[in-house]
């Protein structure tokens, strides 16, 4: 037998090891009308892996999530100052196109909601408005490819044109993955994507999740932690719109340095 050579590292070992950053929140405050919610939060979120946000409610983790896609723009009244970039980029520059931003951060939400559309056409639209298929077969393709991802396209291949919201609560959560999944994004949000499913779907998601990761950024707001612990391999603590605590997950929930993450996980408060 072949004696193993040791692999030589191209480049320091811990230079390899630092995974990249695709997002980066600075100083991020966010105020409604006059009430602030989030008080100069940083954080990275790293590429390929699931950051989980948790804290208990009203903390600001629903907040701080949607200020990686914009979704505050939405809220009359909601400000945002810091600044939050995508691949290095200012989302919150002057010149970019929102929807584009939305498609590139794609978003999913705590209640499945589908459009009152076919299956087919829940995943089909957002292809065609953002001109990503040019013919028919190209469009038949995302969305199927779409489906496969999401690990909905067996339970449904038979009834493509029937209504998405005759799924059950589970399928239909895997169906606005897909939906996500179909505008070909870098990041997806996830707003406590399981909350309104029943343990069984929820299992199926978050297996889902974790095969997502390998082809993209996710980050996930849950009140689960063991959902936090299963699926995520960095959490942030927030509390009273702050980040207490920030790190790998293992360490999070076996020795965290803060007080409040080591009672919030132990069920002491939230
Ligand atoms: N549209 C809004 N208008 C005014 N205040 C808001 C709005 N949305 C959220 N807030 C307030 O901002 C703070 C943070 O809310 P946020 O929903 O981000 O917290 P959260 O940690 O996600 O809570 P939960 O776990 O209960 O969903 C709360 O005090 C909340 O009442």
């Amino acid at each position: 037998m072949m004696e193993q050579l040791p692999i030589k590292a191209a480049v320091p070992a811990a230079a390899a090891m630092a995974p990249a950053a695709k997002i980066r929140g600075k100083d991020v405050s966010v105020f409604y009308g006059s009430k602030q919610a989030l008080f100069a939060v940083d954080l990275d979120v790293y590429e390929q892996q699931v950051t989980a946000l948790i804290g208990p409610s009203g903390c600001g983790k629903s907040t701080f999530l949607r200020t990686l896609n914009r979704m505050n723009d939405t809220v009359d009244g909601a400000r945002i100052e810091g600044k939050v970039t995508l691949d290095g980029e200012d989302i919150y520059h002057s010149g970019i196109d929102v929807v584009e931003l939305r498609a590139r951060v794609g978003m999913v939400f705590q209640k499945p909601n589908p459009f009152p559309k076919s299956i087919f056409d829940n995943i089909a639209y957002g292809p065609k408005i953002h001109g990503l298929a040019r013919s028919k077969a190209d469009l038949e393709e995302v969305v199927v490819t779409s489906l496969r991802k999401a690990g909905l396209f067996e339970e449904v291949k038979d009834r493509l044109h029937d209504p998405g919201t005759g799924l059950s609560g589970g399928q239909q959560q895997r169906l606005c993955i897909a939906r996500a999944i179909a505008v070909s994004p870098e990041v997806i949000l996830m707003d406590e994507p399981c909350s309104a499913l029943d343990p069984i779907a929820t299992a199926t998601v978050e297996e889902l999740i974790d095969e997502l990761r390998q082809n993209y950024t996710i980050v996930i707001v849950t009140h689960s932690m063991q959902q936090a612990a299963r699926v995520s391999q960095r959490t942030a603590m927030f509390h009273l719109g702050k980040i207490v605590e920030v790190g790998p997950t293992e360490k999070m929930f076996q020795n965290p340095d803060d007080k409040r993450t080591q009672d919030y996980i132990t069920g002491r408060f939230g």
